[in-house]
């Protein structure tokens, strides 16, 4: 044993030698790591877009029945007299009642009605289109007197049911209200509507210089204010911290049409409380966001990117701890990848794999500084020194903006792979780092002994995977199955929460609560402070109609 130990190294060398005999041991790494301009030379670039699954799999995976939630029978049935006050403010286009505006509306209506993930299905028939701030009063002050429950819904992107209505509630879809307001280019400070896609701010920063403080798969598709709403955190809360910090003020509008005008560009305002930080991740249930400013950093000119694979989650933790020091300033994302997760994405594509090895474990390393020769070459020097100690087996450094997004496709496009393949159970956790890996590896063990893996009919897991934000200690558990199946469910949960909870985790890092997770609250919140958040939410919406049976 002690005699393999020793070796280890001596072999870790050799391998690097074999790649190029007739190199030294720095020649033979730069080979190693500059393989991506060889291997990823002709394959197209591609960057995973957020499609829904393909029509095969809808309704297949459709979970629609919420046995443990009932119709509050406060809320009143939707009537012509309703439709018809709706219309006549936003006008037939804006107003979309099924089977009235238009001969296919059945079809309009389904993609406000499912989430993306078609695991959520409400049955609402009027989704409404605000133009304006006057207009989302108008509706919740209307809704609020006739007792008509809303759900405020953006990009319908995330992955909890939390923008979906659960039964009839009226779907208040905030895309139309999309524009940039408002551009500080000393400050940095960005306004804009609730609406506005993600991707289309950060594109139109890109031209002054700046960034968007946020990046996530969805960015395409996701809207700024279901983002602040969600408390979204995504692949660079590392770098640029959580919204909580970045949003600078907010515009909402209250259940009784009152709105809100907190919409600060300050970033010092110690004058009371600090009432926007309630709406940041309240998931559209103490008020509608219709405005967002966002403090936004400077665009950094340099971006690197290194993909490896370990063989333990313990040198993960050291690669981690090891890419913080040496990189600390220029560091953008670490994130974590097992191997099961890129079986999954492989199976969906046929681009060109990062590394020519099958490893336990796969990082990504991404930089953003100022001086691309300077970060490459500390990029270069990690990736040299955490091979030299035998934390890291194999490397791979991009060369161009080309590779940059074919190495990130890897890890972004795992969500969408995993859509395609049936039905999944998804768990965003918080533990402390140490554990992090092992929820994976005791949920695996679990669903095996329970007899569920196997990728059959029968055996219907098909596979139990983690990856996730190593930086922010968020790991994603996600069980992939051919369908969804209350024998697996029982297994899962509260298994999953049971376990968080024993750890002093959080049972929800970054997706919310929205309907999936509503039940769960006192894993991670004691009853002390649901007591407070129930206040908060009557204080705000009296009689409960924004998103009801979501988050509390
Ligand atoms: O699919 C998931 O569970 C995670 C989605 C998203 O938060 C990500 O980090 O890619
Ligand atoms: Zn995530």
């Amino acid at each position: 044993m002690a005699a393999r130990q020793q070796l280890a190294p001596v072999l870790r060398r050799l391998r690097l030698a074999r790649t190029s005999p007739n190199l030294g041991r720095q020649a033979a790494l730069q080979q190693s790591l500059s393989r991506p301009a060889r291997c990823f030379s002709n394959s197209t670039p591609q960057r995973f877009q957020r499609t829904p699954p393909a029509p095969a799999a809808q309704g297949k995976f459709t979970s629609d029945a919420y046995p443990d939630i009932k119709r509050d029978s406060r809320f009143a049935q939707l009537t012509e007299e309703h439709v018809a006050y709706f219309r006549e403010l936003l006008g037939s286009e804006s107003a979309v009642i099924d089977g009235v505006t238009r001969a296919d509306a059945a079809d309009d209506i389904e993609p406000f009605n499912s989430d993306w993930m078609r695991k959520y299905r409400g049955h609402c028939r009027l989704v409404l289109k605000p133009g304006s701030t006057d207009d989302v009063s108008k509706i919740l002050r209307y809704c609020n007197d006739k007792m008509l429950a809303v759900v405020p819904q953006g990009g319908n992107t995330g992955l909890v049911g939390g923008s979906v209505p659960v039964f009839d509630e009226i779907v208040i879809n905030m895309g139309r209200m999309n524009q940039i307001l408002e551009f500080d280019d000393v400050s940095g400070t960005l306004v804009a509507e609730a609406g506005c896609i993600l991707e289309v701010a950060d594109q139109f920063l890109a031209g002054k210089g700046y960034i968007f403080p946020l990046d996530l798969g969805a960015k395409g598709s996701c809207q700024i204010g279901g983002n602040v709403s969600t408390n979204a955190g995504g692949l660079r809360l590392l770098r640029y911290g959580s919204l909580h910090g970045t949003v600078l003020g907010i515009e909402a509008v209250l259940a009784d049409g009152t709105v809100v005008d907190d919409l600060c560009k300050l970033r010092k305002n110690n004058t009371g409380y600090d009432l926007k930080q309630l709406f940041i991740g309240a998931e559209g249930t103490i008020g509608i966001i219709t405005k967002v400013s966002i403090q936004c950093p400077q665009r950094s000119p340099a971006q690197n990117v290194a993909f490896f694979g370990l063989e333990s989650f313990d040198q993960v933790q050291l690669a981690f701890r090891e890419a913080k020091g040496q990189l600390s300033e220029i560091l953008s994302a670490f994130e974590l990848m097992d191997e099961g997760s890129q079986a999954l994405v492989r199976q969906v594509t046929n681009n060109k794999r990062p590394l020519e090895g099958q490893y336990p474990f796969y990082c990504l390393i991404e930089t953003s500084g100022s001086n691309a020769d300077h970060d490459s070459e500390k990029l270069q020097a990690f990736l040299e020194d955490v091979m030299e100690k035998g934390i890291v087996v194999d490397g791979t450094l991009a060369q161009d903006e080309t590779q940059i997004k074919s190495l990130w496709a890897w890890r972004e496009g795992i969500t969408e792979a995993l859509s395609h393949l049936g039905g999944t159970y998804k768990y965003d956790v918080s533990i402390p780092l140490k554990e992090l890996y092992q929820l994976v590896e005791d949920t695996r063990a679990r669903v095996d002994a329970a007899g569920l893996l196997g990728d059959t009919e029968e055996f219907p897991v098909r596979a139990v995977v983690g990856y996730g934000h190593m930086g922010d200690a968020n790991l994603h558990l996600n069980v992939s199955t051919r369908r969804f199946d209350e024998r697996v469910e029982k297994v899962l949960e509260p298994f999953v929460y049971e376990w968080i909870a024993a750890r002093q985790g959080s049972i929800s890092a970054e997706h919310g609560l929205g309907v999936m997770k509503k039940k769960f609250i006192g894993y991670s919140r004691n009853p002390t402070m649901v007591g407070l958040m129930k206040n908060i939410k009557t204080t705000f919406d009296p009689n409960g109609i924004l998103n009801p049976y979501k988050y509390l």
